[in-house]
């Protein structure tokens, strides 16, 4: 019997001004494990994942379905064992993470061979935007943009920073939190907005974290827009930066926000942080740097 087990870390998307196109791979882990067997089985073992009543409902099943039909195959059934580390609709990328993994599915039961581009390419389509699915497939920072149909992307070397995340106890889906977002900006807007980007990016690139963080917190696209919906947007911000923190930006499209600190000062600043927000889950984080990641077993 043909075992094999896949792992997809979770996700930051945006980091501030990055918009739709920057995201980071973080060490926290949706895993399925999946055997072959006669009928299909979704067994879920984490109070983080969504109910579902019927194989065929799951989320996961689906977009294996969905990708299997693009390529003419049908997926020979399994049972399924799933377990997440990445809590729902809290801006770490949970979505994305079940969508690398669906795609994954379908990739290895009906041996597809789907190159990383090929997978980006069709999660993206599924996701709408390529941020998150991108880190969760390759890890670490990745900048990624989709132009005429056709994905590039480039993975930034490794930061020398500690991250860290503040999860409130609230969800927001990513659906309500782009309705806050407006449909058109000025081209003076854009052109500052796309310069703050470039310029956080640029300095990320250097290791001039002072001058990154500065610019995360100086994004136009979506943060002045999104902040109402974010509990304790702007005191956590001048809390963390009281710490220590380079910056502090919304996850993804929020509600988990994220900081990037002086590299060894993660543990403190959480500490600190959450005498500030007892009610909040607040962490250290490591940026992953896998992304996907399948083992094959023959039992
Ligand atoms: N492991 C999973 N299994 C099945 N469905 C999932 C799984 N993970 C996420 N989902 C679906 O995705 C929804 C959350 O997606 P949403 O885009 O709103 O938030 P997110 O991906 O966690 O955050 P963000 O995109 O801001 O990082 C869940 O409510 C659920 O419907
Ligand atoms: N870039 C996306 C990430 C969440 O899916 C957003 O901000 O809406």
């Amino acid at each position: 019997m043909n075992m094999f087990s896949l792992s997809v870390p979770a996700s930051s998307a945006n980091i501030g001004p990055g918009f739709d196109s920057v995201g980071m791979a973080l060490n926290r882990y949706l895993t399925l494990q999946v055997t072959r067997q006669e009928k299909w089985e979704f067994a879920q073992h984490s109070h983080l994942l969504p109910s579902f009543t019927d194989y065929e409902d799951h989320f996961i099943y689906q977009i294996a379905k969905q990708t299997a039909n693009w390529h003419q195959k049908s997926l020979p059934a399994c049972k399924v064992s799933i377990d997440s580390e990445i809590p729902l609709a809290r801006g770490l990328g949970s979505s994305a993470s079940a969508v690398i993994a669906g795609i994954e599915l379908a990739n290895q039961l009906c041996t597809l061979s789907l190159s990383s581009l090929d997978k980006l390419q069709l999660a993206t389509e599924i996701e709408g935007h390529p941020d998150n699915v991108a880190a969760s497939l390759v890890g670490g920072l990745v900048i990624s943009v989709e132009t005429d149909n056709v994905i590039d992307y480039c993975q930034v070397p490794d930061l020398d920073i500690d991250i860290v995340v503040y999860i409130p106890a609230v969800e927001l889906k990513t659906e309500k939190s782009r309705k806050a977002l407006p449909a058109y900006f000025s081209r003076k807007d854009a052109t500052i907005a796309s310069g703050i980007s470039n310029l956080m990016i640029a300095s990320l690139l250097k290791g001039d974290y002072e001058l990154a963080g500065k610019m995360m917190e100086h994004d136009l696209f979506h943060e002045p827009y999104r902040a109402d919906l974010i509990p304790h947007y702007h005191d956590l911000k001048q809390e963390a930066k009281q710490f220590g923190a380079y910056g502090t930006v919304i996850s993804g499209a929020g509600p988990t926000m994220i900081s990037f600190v002086p590299k060894g000062k993660g543990g403190t600043i959480s500490k600190q942080m959450k005498t500030f927000l007892p009610h909040y889950q607040i962490e250290p984080l490591d940026i992953d740097h896998n992304g996907l990641r399948v083992e094959q077993e023959i039992i």
